[in-house]
């Protein structure tokens, strides 16, 4: 008699291969995949149960924008929205039972999180940054991962503008003060940002948009990258970090979080700094030496800083939760002057998440519905048009990821050719590659054989069918 953990894992299986088989039974061409029924067939038992894109569930958490609520729920996806993050124990219980999850920064995909989720079979990052999952095991478990790269950059690179100026003019000092009772008008150590230096590290999208806005304010720009980038307008790019530190009278931190990028600024960049000079970070909390700061800080070194990302962030919002516990040198960073702290708000405005959540979910639907990866950032990026069903008929769209190596797509396309291949594309990266291909003068009973024996071939990752 099968154990409880054996029904389970049967269970997944079985839903799992749900997704995996997909029949279109009705469809216009401008609906194209998007309307479709899911067939499933489990290969123990070769059982047959109609499955319809109402099968397909879908956890957002963190907030995820409306936007994307609304294209999932266009598609008749079952949504389960939640406002926060979850922590380890609930998201495991709840992305075992989804095939697609959406999240932002704070939701942590681990490899512990990701060997439950046995139905998953993508990621949506509604935010730039990708640290939070462990891209490559999601890759060797066939689970896509997409962001999107540059619809909140603006947002992060104006309110940078707004921090430089703010530091300069010590303004939220003067603001806690009034805020308080006190009346404080000084003008000793407040600067007009003109003619002033910014230093950019990381001039990616948030870098270099940042540049042209800083230079829009009569700010001189220099960047450091570990790229050779083009210079927008006057700025320019300087061979070190070190030059970058000795010369900016603003230094703003715009770089992913890497093993390269953890404490790229700790004491020995404070001390290579200009005396009274201001530091930004809102890239990840993780780049930042924080003690140092506080040092560089007392010490009167550096005149401000301002943080928007921090190593430990609550997963919620409330009063209580930013407590020394999470980051042991809180209360010793909130007594300092002129350095603004905000709650990782570099990306959250209408405009951005609204965007987000269009790009996003977007790039989910069209990797549920037809297989494309474009835009993925842990798979081959690959597509096919979309099958035009009403007059592809007797089509089927095989959608093959498997592990880099010599003589798969001979194997593979052996299995293919006893069909008409209409057209097919296969891109690598990395360990793993990803074939799409169409082919056609298949009958409805010959799709379950395709299916075992393309299933059966080695180096498989996951294989799903579109029909
Ligand atoms: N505070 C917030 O709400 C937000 C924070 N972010 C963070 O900002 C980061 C940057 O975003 P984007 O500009 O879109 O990324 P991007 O990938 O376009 O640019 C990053 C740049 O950093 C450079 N870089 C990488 N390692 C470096 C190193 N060791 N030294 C110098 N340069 C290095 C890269 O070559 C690249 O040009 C994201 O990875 C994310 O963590 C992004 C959006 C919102
Ligand atoms: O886009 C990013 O990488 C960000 O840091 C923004 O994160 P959030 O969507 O605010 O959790």
């Amino acid at each position: 008699m099968a154990t409880p953990q054996q029904i389970q894992d049967l269970q997944n299986t079985f839903e799992k291969a749900q997704l995996a088989s997909a029949h279109a039974v009705s469809s216009s061409p401008n609906q194209s995949f998007l309307q479709r029924q899911f067939e499933s067939r489990q290969k123990e038992t070769k059982q047959l149960k109609p499955f319809a894109t109402e099968d397909i569930k879908v956890l957002l958490l963190e907030n995820v924008n409306q936007t994307a609520i609304d294209i999932f729920t266009e598609q008749g996806y079952q949504v389960e929205f939640h406002k926060t993050s979850l922590g380890e124990e609930a998201l495991i219980e709840k992305i075992s039972k989804v095939h697609a999850i959406g999240i932002r920064s704070k939701t942590k995909l681990t490899e512990k999180v990701l060997a439950h989720a046995k139905n998953l079979v993508v990621i949506g990052c509604f935010c730039i940054g990708t640290n939070q999952v462990n891209l490559e095991y999601a890759a060797s478990k066939g689970i896509a991962v997409f962001n999107s790269p540059f619809s909140n950059s603006r947002s992060v690179a104006e309110l940078i503008i707004c921090e430089v100026i703010a530091l300069a003019r010590q303004l939220g000092d003067r603001s806690i003060e009034l805020h308080t009772g006190t009346w404080n008008k000084v003008s000793a150590k407040c600067w007009e940002v003109r003619g002033k230096t910014l230093g950019i590290v990381g001039y990616g999208h948030i870098g270099s948009q940042l540049s042209v806005l800083a230079e829009s304010l009569g700010l001189n720009v220099l960047y450091y990258d570990v790229n050779m980038i083009m210079s927008l307008g006057n700025s320019k790019q300087v061979a070190t970090l070190n030059e970058l530190l000795s010369k900016s009278d603003f230094v703003t931190l715009h770089v992913p979080e890497t093993a390269e990028t953890k404490n790229i600024l700790s004491t020995p960049q404070f001390a290579a700094m200009k005396d009274g000079a201001y530091v930004l970070n809102a890239s990840r909390g993780t780049v930042i030496d924080i003690p140092a700061l506080i040092a560089a800080l007392k010490s009167g070194k550096l005149a401000g800083a301002a943080l928007d990302v921090y190593p430990h962030e609550p997963a919620k919002n409330g009063a209580e939760l930013f407590t020394n516990e999470l980051n042991p040198w809180i209360s010793e960073l909130v007594s300092l002057r002129n350095v603004i702290l905000t709650p990782h708000i570099g990306g959250s405005t209408e405009e951005a998440q609204s965007a987000i959540g269009v790009e996003v979910g977007t790039s989910l639907t069209k990797y549920i519905n037809e297989g494309a990866s474009t835009g993925s950032v842990n798979f081959p990026e690959v597509s096919l048009r979309a099958l035009d069903l009403e007059k592809e008929r007797n089509t089927v769209r095989v959608l093959y990821l498997h592990q880099n190596v010599p003589g798969v797509l001979k194997t593979v396309n052996n299995i293919l050719g006893n069909y008409n291949i209409d057209k097919q594309f296969s891109d690598s990266q990395g360990d793993i590659a990803y074939l799409i291909a169409d082919i056609s003068g298949i009958n409805n009973d010959e799709i379950q054989s395709l299916h075992d024996q393309l299933s059966d071939t080695p180096y498989k990752i996951s294989i799903r069918l579109l029909y």
